[in-house]
């Protein structure tokens, strides 16, 4: 078969989806993977809690791990002010150039940041860094004069969850109040990041229920509050 399921999302969108409309791009991912072919976003249920937890953050600077097709980058891009940066880091270039086309489809202002002529700041609110998180956060205060992330979403294989979260740590990427939010805490599950962060005296957590993206399964998102 010629084509991924990346390319299907996209091309159903490009077909049936407002140009420069962000909301009707959301909801035509949701009414494709619901309605013809299962995709790991973060769906319409989790992403109403991602809204919310976004809402009530404010944050100006904003981290994802684990792009994909770009469905959560845009739901949280939307509720962010101008002057906010979100930044979204891919290692496979295949999903990150889905997401960008997504991204230009929707109307973001997005930029691949790891295109060398690149005006000199942020001129945009979506930054696409392609690469691993293994290599790029411990890189993110020098190449992108970022300092300390108020909002972590954390979207990405599952086993790197508690790797990623201790090396934001380590760079100096938190502060106190940065609110983490991890998807899949349930299905498929990251034990290992839940253990840590309801353990940790240095995180306050708190479990949302809900369910697998377009499925009647039991999944949720967890909100870890750092607390420096
Ligand atoms: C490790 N560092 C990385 N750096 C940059 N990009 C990365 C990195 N690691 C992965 N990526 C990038 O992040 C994405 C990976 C998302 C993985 N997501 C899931 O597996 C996932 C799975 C299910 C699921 C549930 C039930 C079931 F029956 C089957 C599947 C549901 C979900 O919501 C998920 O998010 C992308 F693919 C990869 O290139
Ligand atoms: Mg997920």
């Amino acid at each position: 078969s010629g084509t991924t399921r990346p390319m299907r999302i996209l091309h159903y969108v490009q077909r049936s989806a407002k140009c420069g409309d962000v909301l009707s791009v959301i909801s035509a991912i949701d009414s494709f993977c619901s309605k013809v072919e299962w995709a790991m976003n973060v769906g319409d249920k989790k992403g109403e809690i991602l809204d919310a937890v976004v809402l009530e953050t404010r944050p100006r600077y904003v981290l994802e791990l684990g792009t994909y097709c770009g469905y959560s980058t845009m739901r949280i891009a939307r509720l962010l002010p101008p002057g906010a940066r979100l930044i979204t880091i891919e290692m496979n270039s295949h999903y990150a150039q889905v997401a960008k086309e997504l991204f230009q489809h929707a109307g973001l202002d997005a930029q691949d940041k790891s295109a060398e002529k690149r005006p000199a700041g942020p001129t945009c609110k979506v930054e696409l860094l392609l690469g691993s998180s293994s290599v790029l956060i411990p890189q993110l205060k020098k190449k992108l004069d970022i300092d300390k992330f108020d909002l972590v979403f954390i979207d990405h294989w599952k086993v790197s969850y508690l790797p990623d979260t201790r090396l934001l740590e380590e760079c100096g990427l938190l502060k106190s109040g940065s609110v983490l939010l991890a998807d899949n805490v349930t299905c498929p599950g990251a034990p290992d990041y839940l253990e840590y962060v309801r353990n940790s005296p240095r995180y306050r957590s708190q479990y949302f229920p809900s369910q697998l993206e377009y499925l009647q399964v039991e999944d949720g998102v967890e909100k870890s509050v750092f607390l420096g």
